[in-house]
């Protein structure tokens, strides 16, 4: 089984909303909502990779001492098992902007069960409600 790992954050707002993004068309997992990040790049650490797919999709600066992390996903897909460290993140520079995703939106915690996530993401929300509130 391949191992892949990718690098994930909740953005938070100051009305403790998180940030979710919907996958492209012609991607796997096209229209679902998931938290921005991507795939290491080779040479890269985690929180480097992360600081990059955050400015390559949503245009925003993160310094790496903004990032903490939170929880984990790991999950077998067909073709891979996923290994996701989920960080997050209440201090960015720059307006957020929507540069790859179809939308994105920012939602309750509680919410975020409403929502198709890719089936990885489910374990991720429970530390979101405890640490943010419903
Ligand atoms: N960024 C992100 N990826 C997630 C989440 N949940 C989840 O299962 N994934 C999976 O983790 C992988 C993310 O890699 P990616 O977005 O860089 O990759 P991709 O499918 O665009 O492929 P590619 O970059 O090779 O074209 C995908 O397989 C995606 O389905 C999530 O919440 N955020």
């Amino acid at each position: 089984m391949k191992l892949t790992l990718v690098v994930a954050c909740a953005l938070i707002d100051a009305d403790n909303r998180v940030l979710v993004a919907q996958r492209p068309e012609g991607k796997a997992l096209a229209g679902l909502w998931e938290f921005p990040g991507g795939k290491i790049e080779p040479g890269e650490r985690p929180e480097q990779s992360l600081i990059r797919e955050l400015n390559e999709e949503l245009g925003i600066t993160v310094k790496e001492a903004c990032l903490a992390p939170l929880t984990f996903a790991s999950h077998a897909y067909e073709s891979f098992h996923l290994l996701m460290p989920l960080w997050i993140c209440r201090r960015w520079e720059g307006p957020v902007t929507r540069k790859e995703h179809q939308d994105l939106r920012w939602v309750r915690p509680g919410k975020l069960r409403e929502l198709a996530m890719p089936p990885a993401d489910a374990p991720l929300i429970p530390p979101l409600i405890e640490l943010l509130g419903p």
